[in-house]
């Protein structure tokens, strides 16, 4: 892992030197930072470039917009059944995610027949491990995944890997902008722990004050504003009694922002209050929970804190930022919560 963080973060930080050749130079910094997380995740989860999957970022980012479209009308019962334009797409967007990675997953078995494979990225795993479920089962049953299990868990891997890491370091950039004093303190930290020298795993875990600022934006900006959970028996909560196949939205962004909770600078950005820890900042209480709770919570949270460590901490080794006079500040939500005028930044060569 640590090789794919390390050089798309280098791809990153240099395309930006490039461009502050001249001292400093604006740009908004999300497609640079969707390409680097898409990067990451391509490289980690399926052994491939960018390039490889760039078509199906492409395609799952048109759908998700065109679902948030849609989704005023889905009250309405049957709806996602018309064949209107826009579900058309949605649904042609869905066969051509498929068909790309069921292509994927052919080459790599052919692969790995052929003995040249690698095994070691998420596909790579999928596909062995399954291997050996149905050899313990001498073939007789197919007990394993099918492939569209496989291709379900790939689609999952991609939307789940690639814009959260990325809103999270856009809304960093936002929020370090906002505030120059909390950008002085963690480029401080970083210079402290690595000086110029490339960042190691170890070096990570000691960044006190940019964990800090991290979970301070991912209480302020949750990446998904809500969580979902379905009852499959009747369920007990609090004075309330729910029947079986009742849903419940969890809605992270209200409790993140209730002021009876976090107080009265609850919308204010103030990483001091995760100082002591997130037992401390919650008073135990589950009131913080960007990557959702219980069994269903996020599988890859060290893996984004990690990605979005090492990378914050390569754009702080080089440059300092402020926000550009056109940015607008409109946080929304598309399957994760982006600024939707973009983030305009000037970012200065140190
Ligand atoms: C800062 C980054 C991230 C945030 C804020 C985040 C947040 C979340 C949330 C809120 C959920 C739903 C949990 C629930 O229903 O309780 C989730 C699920 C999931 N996330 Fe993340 N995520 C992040 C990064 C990642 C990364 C980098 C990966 C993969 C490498 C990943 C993989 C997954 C998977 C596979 C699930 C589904 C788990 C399941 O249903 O059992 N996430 N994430």
């Amino acid at each position: 892992m640590e090789p794919a963080f390390y050089s798309s973060s280098a791809e990153l930080v240099e395309g930006w030197e490039k461009l502050v050749s001249n001292g400093s130079s604006e740009a908004d910094v999300c497609p640079y930072i969707q390409k680097l997380t898409a990067d990451v995740i391509s490289k980690t989860a399926f052994g491939s470039s960018y390039e490889g999957g760039q078509r199906i970022f492409q395609l799952q980012s048109e759908q998700a917009k065109l679902i948030v479209e849609v989704m005023p009308f889905l009250f309405i019962p049957g709806f996602r059944f018309l064949p209107t334009k826009k579900n058309r797409r949605i649904k042609e967007i869905g066969r051509e995610i498929r068909g790309i990675l069921r292509d994927m997953i052919n080459k790599r078995e052919n692969a790995t027949k052929d003995g040249e494979a690698h095994k070691d990225d998420l596909l790579g795993m999928l596909l062995e491990s399954n291997r050996k479920v149905n050899q313990e089962n001498d073939n007789s049953k197919w007990s394993g995944m099918t492939i569209e299990d496989i291709i379900e868990e790939c689609k999952l891997f991609y939307i789940a890997g690639q814009d959260t890491t990325s809103s999270l370091l856009v809304w960093t950039m936002v929020a370090l902008s906002m505030h120059p004093e909390w950008q002085a303190q963690a480029r401080e930290e970083v210079l402290r722990v690595f000086g110029t020298d490339k960042p190691n795993f170890e070096g990570l875990d000691q960044l006190k004050i940019v964990t800090m600022i991290f979970y301070e934006v991912l209480r302020l900006y949750p990446l998904f504003a809500i969580v979902l959970r379905y009852c499959n028996k009747e369920t007990k909560l609090g004075n309330f009694t729910l029947p079986p196949g009742v849903e419940i939205a969890l809605p992270i962004i209200v409790v993140h922002h209730d002021q009876a909770i976090w107080g009265k600078d609850a919308e204010d950005i103030n990483p001091k209050r995760f100082s002591e820890g997130i037992s401390k900042a919650t008073n135990n209480q589950v009131s913080f929970f960007p990557f959702g709770w219980g069994p269903r919570i996020c599988l890859g949270q060290k893996f984004g804190i990690i990605e979005a460590k090492l990378a914050m901490a390569m754009i702080l080794q080089r440059f300092s930022f402020e926000l550009s006079p056109t940015y607008v500040h409109a946080p929304y939500s598309v399957a994760t919560l982006q600024p939707q005028h973009g983030a305009q930044i000037i970012l200065h060569k140190l």
